[in-house]
């Protein structure tokens, strides 16, 4: 385990920045980690991929993603609330790591063509969800920190089944995950902790607690139902 626990110093005067209007993220101090897979659910615009952009880059990332020794930059977007988080880490560093944006991945790709020109295939050869895979099959090493953001955006059903093997893989040579997400598949993923930022602070839930299970299953077995109101 890399990151046991993430502490919130928030400031004390007036809210001055977005994050510290989002609703889960103001009202919590302290989030305790999974030391294999931690996910954090929630609907859109609840503030997951604020703090998981805000804890790589509290944890040494670069902001646009790619993996811990890798510096490019081609724009400043980043929040600044990873100066207001404190990491309790072990004396451990990770050996390997990923910060996974989804909207950076092509950058990310590109750099990586260019550093290995003729060396290995292609990043850009293959679909966006086949590179993403053969990334994690291939260069995800363990020992590692993995912070990954809805990384089933790009992957089949069945895709998301392989990555729920790597991660369990990972898992098991020591590596610690951290994953926004929306997949009922990949939070199915055994003995998580699963933290919810639907609620006025960051909860821990279970996994038939979340949106994700819970809309999924009632749609599965109420199809007809769901789209006769739904459509009607
Ligand atoms: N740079 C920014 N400036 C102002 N507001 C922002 C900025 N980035 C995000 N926000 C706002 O902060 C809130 C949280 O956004 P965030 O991207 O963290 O949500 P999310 O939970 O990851 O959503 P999703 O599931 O859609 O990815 C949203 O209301 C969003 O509009």
């Amino acid at each position: 385990m890399y990151i046991k626990e993430v502490l919130f110093r928030w400031p004390k005067e007036e809210s001055c920045t977005y994050y510290e209007e989002i609703e889960a993220l103001k009202n919590t101090d302290q989030l305790v980690l999974n030391d294999s897979v931690t996910f954090f659910v929630g609907e859109n615009g609840a503030g997951k991929s604020t703090l998981l952009e805000a804890i790589a880059i509290a944890y040494g990332f670069n902001p646009e993603g790619g993996s811990l020794d890798h510096n490019f930059s081609s724009r400043n977007t980043h929040s600044s609330l990873y100066k207001q988080l404190l990491l309790s880490k072990s004396f451990q560093h990770a050996k390997d790591g990923f910060f996974l944006r989804a909207e950076s991945f092509y950058n990310f790709a590109t750099e990586i063509d260019d550093i290995y020109e003729g060396i290995i295939p292609s990043l850009h050869e293959e679909s966006h969800g086949e590179s993403f895979l053969s990334m994690v099959q291939d260069r995800f090493g363990g020992k590692g920190l993995y912070i990954l953001d809805e990384p089933e955006a790009a992957l089949s059903p069945q895709r998301q089944l392989t990555l729920l093997c790597e991660i369990n893989r990972l898992v098991k040579s020591k590596s610690q995950f951290i994953i926004a997400t929306h997949s009922p598949i990949l939070l199915a993923f055994p003995d998580a902790l699963i933290y919810s930022f639907d609620g006025s602070s960051v909860l821990p839930i279970s996994y038939e607690e979340t949106e994700a299970y819970q809309i999924t299953k009632l749609f599965i077995e109420n199809k007809d139902y769901f789209l006769g109101k739904l459509l009607d």
